[in-house]
């Protein structure tokens, strides 16, 4: 079992750069099993968990994958099989992303249901109600769902119940292969659709208004491979600029595009943090105390829930009460309990959390219980009394690309251990996380 340590008191300073956006990737590889020609090439590929494990999955459907210093190939001219199994979709909600393009190039597909982070319970009706519009019948059985199409699927009018971010996606790329035009109506506007949308494009589709609420796709006869380099992490982005924010740093997050990032810069500047916008970046600047501020979880461009956690971090130590409400995940406050751990005063009320600021944080022994609870854990681990120990890193490793060094690299006084491997360093010492302990390092997929 492996944990990260972190001792609090370093000011953060420095550049640190962005990953591939996670939530770009996994439904951009997904999609690459719509080319039946050629060879899709997806660049800043991060090496996360979560990538290795929808690599595996298209590997299991017969697919040829590579991945070489972050550089993903797919050359899914060679699927033969439409069946995904429990093994590595249990492991992560997004492998359930393969039914779309499957069932459309196919039209026949049987999926376990997926895994993912317990933040709610997560439903799919929205997705199987875009494929029945489209002509498929779909079986539900113990653990997995099948769907099948009596030829190609037919383009159809989908309202979405809810602006899902997977549904958007699952049905998109569903609908790029099907006979006429499929227009989703309260679609997703997430970056992430944006991005899988051009890369679709790229693919041959015809899919526009990606970014709004209304998406046309028409569909076409055949996809074929391209090359994509994935848009960086606006999540990943956020943590770090609140982790700045949380130490009073000064700190230049590099490749993060304010664009994707407007309600996180305006909470920040709200509270006090001053924040500069470069064409390559945005520089976070923490030099006078915080307010707090209240904030509420709205699917995009409202505030993302995937930053709520490290969001409430900042709050803690921030002047004065706040409202932290939830809407989009109806159980997205577990990482409260491991705050109060470190001496945090939060109440719960509902889908509202109201954080008592000015919190002297104390370290303590605490989990991930999510992937961006973890991500919260270690920022306010950052800046509170004594050393802070956050397990449950598989969670973290899901969505964060070697977080432990990039941390070490601002100043973080932070390094990883694994059971009965390490011993902690000297006192005061920056440390770097051990490299076998990284997520890059630690898979050994058959492709490597
Ligand atoms: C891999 C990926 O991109 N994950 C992101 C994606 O997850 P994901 O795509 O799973 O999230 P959704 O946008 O689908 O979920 C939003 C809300 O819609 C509900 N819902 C969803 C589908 C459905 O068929 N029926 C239904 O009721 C969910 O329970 C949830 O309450 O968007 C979430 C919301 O921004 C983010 O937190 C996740 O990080
Ligand atoms: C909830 C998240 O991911 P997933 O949808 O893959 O569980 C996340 O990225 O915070």
């Amino acid at each position: 079992m492996s944990k990260f340590i972190v001792r609090g008191g370093n000011v953060l300073a420095g550049n640190v750069k962005v990953s591939g956006a996670k939530n770009s990737v996994l439904p951009i590889i997904a999609a690459s099993l719509l080319g039946e020609e050629g060879v899709s090439v997806i660049r800043d590929a991060p090496p996360l968990d979560d990538v290795m494990t929808i690599n595996k999955v298209l590997e299991s459907l017969g697919a040829t994958v590579t991945y070489d210093r972050e550089v993903i190939t797919v050359n899914a001219r060679t699927i033969a099989s439409c069946e995904a199994p429990y093994e590595w979709v249990r492991k992560m909600r997004a492998s359930f992303l393969v039914m779309g393009p499957l069932l459309t190039r196919t039209g026949y597909t049987r999926i376990s249901l997926p895994g993912g982070c317990a933040i709610g319970t997560r439903p799919i009706d929205q997705h199987l109600k875009g494929f029945e519009a489209m002509g498929a019948e779909i079986n539900l059985g113990q653990g997995f769902i099948e769907a099948r199409s009596q030829g190609r699927l037919r383009g159809a009018k989908i309202y979405l119940d809810v602006a899902s971010v997977g549904a958007t996606e699952n049905i998109m790329m569903a609908a790029t292969l099907a006979e006429g035009t499929t227009v989703i109506e309260n679609a997703a506007k997430e970056p992430e659709i944006v991005d899988l949308a051009n890369y679709l494009n790229g693919m041959g589709a015809i899919v526009r208004g990606a970014g709004t609420g209304v998406i046309r796709i028409e569909g076409v006869e055949k996809l074929h491979g391209v090359e994509h380099t994935v848009i960086p992490d606006r999540i990943e982005a956020g943590t770090f600029m609140i982790a700045a924010a949380m130490t009073g740093g000064n700190v230049f997050v590099e490749g993060a595009i304010a664009d994707h990032l407007g309600p996180i810069i305006s909470k920040m500047e709200e509270m006090g943090v001053r924040v500069d916008i470069y064409e390559n970046g945005v520089r976070v600047i923490a030099d006078k105390p915080l307010k707090a501020v209240d904030v509420k979880t709205l699917p995009y461009p409202g505030f993302p829930t995937d930053m709520q956690s490290q969001m409430m971090a900042l709050l803690l130590v921030s002047e004065g009460t706040s409202v932290v409400t939830e809407t989009v995940f109806e159980n997205r406050f577990m990482h409260v309990d491991q705050f109060r751990l470190m001496n945090a005063e939060i109440k719960v009320e509902g889908r509202s959390s109201i954080v008592t600021g000015g919190a002297k944080l104390s370290g303590a022994k605490v989990c991930a219980t999510d992937l961006r609870a973890g991500a919260a854990l270690i920022i306010a681990g950052l800046v509170a009394d004594g050393t802070t120990e956050v397990s449950g890193t598989h969670h973290i490793d899901r969505g964060y690309v070697h977080l432990a060094e990039k941390l070490s690299g601002l100043g973080a006084d932070i390094w990883r251990i694994t059971e009965g491997k390490e011993s902690a360093p000297e006192a005061g010492k920056v440390t770097v996380a051990a490299q076998e302990d990284l997520p890059l390092l630690k898979i050994q997929p058959s492709w490597a």
